[in-house]
């Protein structure tokens, strides 16, 4: 089991700060590096591959810094976003290629055994040049795979895929995490990281923006407003008494919906006040669902602060 701990990294080019004073921990599992175009992602990553150097702070794999340490790259795996891959090269020849670059003893078991990782043996003597964008990317996978990595980095891996990839991909990367592997993927698809990152962390402007569950992340933010969907048995004396109450900014009835559209700015006391006024006045709730913790909202707000 591996973690990459990044502590206090900066990372410039000419004017433009691309990452800015960023500390973060990314362990076994899989993580989601989530940010718009320009976050400095791509930056980041390419630190923790030990591809470029910090300007300020460390990057260190298991207590061992990234930079100018070759035995870093035997423990990880790099899918980067870039297409380059020596298109007139069968894949399997690519993938072999990779093998024989980490030195590995048997490079051919090796090459064989990444390639039917990705399932990719029906295809592997043909040019990489006759792949849809999908199958490349399952052989840059087998490539990055070849010396079985602890560590996983993918820049953008789902960009271009059709549903059927991205399905097949996200199985793949689910299960080099349920191996004990650590997975970081970036992305600034808000859908798929909420799909398959079990932690996520936020880029904004080469800001280190939030970390954790993305619920928690929202929850964290107590200053924003929080929207509820409620559904009771008598959602307008519900109305009625959240308004007498006063916790709420904006209580909204719903009639197609069958339901009160509720935002609050303090969670915590809402939903206390929610149980109680429900209990008081014999009301009973059907359901109470967050109407705004989808990663898409949670985003938004962090890029607004
Ligand atoms: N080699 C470079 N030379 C100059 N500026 C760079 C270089 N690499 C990155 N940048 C700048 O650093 C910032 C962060 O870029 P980076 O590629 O890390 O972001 P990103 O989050 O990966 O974005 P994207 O999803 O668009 O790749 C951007 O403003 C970018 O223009």
């Amino acid at each position: 089991m591996s973690t990459i701990q990044i502590d206090h990294v900066s990372k410039w080019f000419g004017h433009v700060v691309a990452v800015n004073d960023v500390t973060m921990t990314i362990g076994p599992g899989i993580t989601g590096l989530l940010g718009p175009n320009g976050a400095g992602k791509t930056t980041l990553l390419s630190m923790m591959a030990g591809f470029s150097s910090p300007a300020a702070g460390t990057v260190t794999l298991d207590g061992a810094p990234t930079w100018r340490n070759e035995g870093i790259y035997g423990k990880i795996g790099m899918v980067p976003e870039s297409e380059a891959m020596y298109d007139f090269l069968t894949g399997r020849r690519f993938v072999l290629a990779n093998a024989k670059l980490h030195g590995l003893p048997d490079a051919r078991a090796a090459a064989e055994r990444a390639i039917a990782t990705v399932e990719m043996a029906d295809a592997a003597d043909r040019p990489i040049q006759t792949y849809s964008k999908g199958m490349r990317q399952r052989m840059k996978m087998a490539a990055a795979l070849v010396h079985d990595p602890a560590v996983l980095l993918l820049d953008e891996p789902f960009n271009g895929m059709d549903p059927r990839q991205r399905f097949h991909l996200m199985d793949l990367l689910r299960r080099m995490a349920d191996d004990g592997r650590t997975v970081l993927f970036s992305s600034h698809i808000l859908e798929e990281v909420e799909q398959l990152a079990t932690h996520i962390e936020v880029m904004v402007s080469g800001r280190h923006a939030a970390s954790g569950d993305y619920r928690a992340i929202r929850r964290l933010m107590t200053d924003r407003p929080h929207r509820y969907r409620v559904r009771s048995d008598d959602d307008r004396r519900l109305a009625a008494a959240l308004v007498a109450d006063g916790g709420a900014d904006s209580v909204t009835i719903d009639d197609e919906d069958s339901a009160l559209h509720i935002q609050t700015p303090d969670f915590g006391r809402f939903t206390v006040a929610l149980a109680r006024l429900a209990a008081d006045h014999k009301i009973r709730l059907h359901d109470v669902t967050p109407a705004d913790e989808s990663l898409e909202s949670v985003f938004g707000y962090l890029v607004q602060s």
